[in-house]
């Protein structure tokens, strides 16, 4: 066996925590619109008058949860010296909540003493809000109320009952607002429309970043993260380049540049190279094949290994049919019978969901009819990777 041991080398990095998700900027670069917007609907607040509800939208990664942070803790700041406003923020994420008791419950929780908890079952609903209210007027002054993930709340009730909480009677003392925040763009259109006019009573739309703002973005990470003049010319440029075709994701897009110091570290060298990000995109993208496809049917991930096979040969895009042909060999070298031609098409459509090949409909007038067409989205050599991995086969 290999002599292992640990040394630290002090290389690349200065301080890589500030590449992980846990690390909240001071500056939030590259947001100047949203933030100017999000401001604005924050302002009834610091003049003492009940705030607005905020509702802020736009795909995952584009700033939304941290612009929140940003501004709410300059209002935190700034209210402390405005006479007679007491203002508390609570900030709850409602993923794995679900529904509109299990949110109230969470709620009504942080807000009391911990020798005060209820329990997540045994309460009829009324008397769950009914304990919030109470709970809320308690406190007094101004709260706003964030509802992170907002669309994992499943029924309509507590997100009708709150933003109308002080003009139902239901709170007399505290001053409420509430900011809902989602990553699904359809979440608004789906509610009712007297929820949907009084959650969005202000609303402000996140756009996924540009390639230059990315570069603000890494940038302002590269000065911490890195010890100096570590980054080779091009690096940053790059990881933002694929952030910004990829899906604008700034979290994405800081993992790229994170993997790239992490691989130039594991090759003991003192610089991160345009090499070193596409090996570590190639690592991403495989890490994201295989969550995609872990627990996928072993021929869904055939028929992925299928277009895998003619991307290779350069007969990509491929119509379903012509996937059907290296598809079925594969099964014959499992020995497993093929599933109908209904079934590739559901799991071609599944992949695509995934993010992992794209379909285009081609319309060949009456003539040619109607077929879609598929191609790999990532690289060939990430999806065998990853598919190699999962099938515990050499792709
Ligand atoms: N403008 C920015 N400047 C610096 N860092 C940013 C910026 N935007 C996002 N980030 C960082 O990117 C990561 C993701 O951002 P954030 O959590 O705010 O996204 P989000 O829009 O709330 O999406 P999600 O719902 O998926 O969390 C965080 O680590 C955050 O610090």
């Amino acid at each position: 066996m290999a002599e292992f041991g640990f040394q630290p080398t002090g290389n690349i990095f200065r301080e890589r925590e500030a590449l992980l998700e846990e690390w909240t900027p001071d500056e939030l670069v590259g947001r100047d619109e949203e933030l100017r917007q999000y401001h604005a609907a924050l302002q009834p607040v610091i003049e003492g008058e009940t705030p607005s509800n905020i509702f802020l939208y736009g795909k995952s990664g584009v700033g939304k949860t941290a612009a929140t942070r940003f501004l709410l803790e300059l209002l935190e700041r700034d209210s402390r010296g405005v006479d007679g406003l007491d203002l508390h923020t609570i900030e709850i994420n409602c993923d794995g909540l679900n529904s509109s008791y299990q949110t109230a419950v969470t709620l009504v929780n942080e807000l009391r003493d911990p020798r005060q908890q209820i329990s997540n079952t045994g309460y009829p609903q009324a008397s769950v809000y009914e304990f919030l209210f109470e709970e809320l007027d308690k406190l007094g002054g101004t709260i706003l109320i964030v509802l992170d993930e907002v669309d994992h709340i499943q029924d309509d009730s507590l997100l009708y009952k709150l933003p109308r909480a002080r003009s139902n009677g239901d709170i007399e003392e505290a001053r409420l607002g509430v900011i809902g925040i989602s990553n699904d763009l359809n979440f608004q259109d789906q509610l009712n429309s007297k929820v949907r006019s009084s959650l969005c009573e202000k609303r402000v739309s996140f756009s996924a970043y540009n390639a230059n703002e990315l570069c603000e973005v890494l940038r302002q990470r590269e000065s911490v993260a890195f010890e100096d003049g570590v980054l080779d010319n091009g690096v940053i440029q790059m990881c933002a380049a694929y952030g910004a075709k990829d899906s604008g994701d700034a979290r994405q897009a800081l993992d790229l540049l994170l993997e790239s110091g992490d691989i130039a570290r594991e090759h003991n060298v003192e610089m991160v190279t345009e090499a070193h990000v596409q090996k570590a995109r190639e690592r991403l993208q495989r890490d994201q094949i295989i969550e995609g496809i872990r627990n996928y049917s072993r021929h869904g991930q055939l028929v992925l290994w299928a277009l895998t096979l003619l991307a290779e040969e350069g007969k990509t895009p491929a119509r379903t049919r012509e996937v059907r042909q290296p598809y079925e060999v594969l099964c014959e070298k499992e020995m497993s019978n093929p599933v109908s031609d209904r079934a590739v098409r559901e799991y071609l459509a599944e992949l695509e969901t995934l993010g992992i090949i794209s379909s285009n409909q081609i319309n060949r007038g009456k003539s040619g009819g109607k077929y879609k067409e598929h191609e790999l989205e990532q690289s060939v050599a990430s999806v065998k990777a990853g598919l190699s991995e999962l099938l515990d086969t050499e792709a």
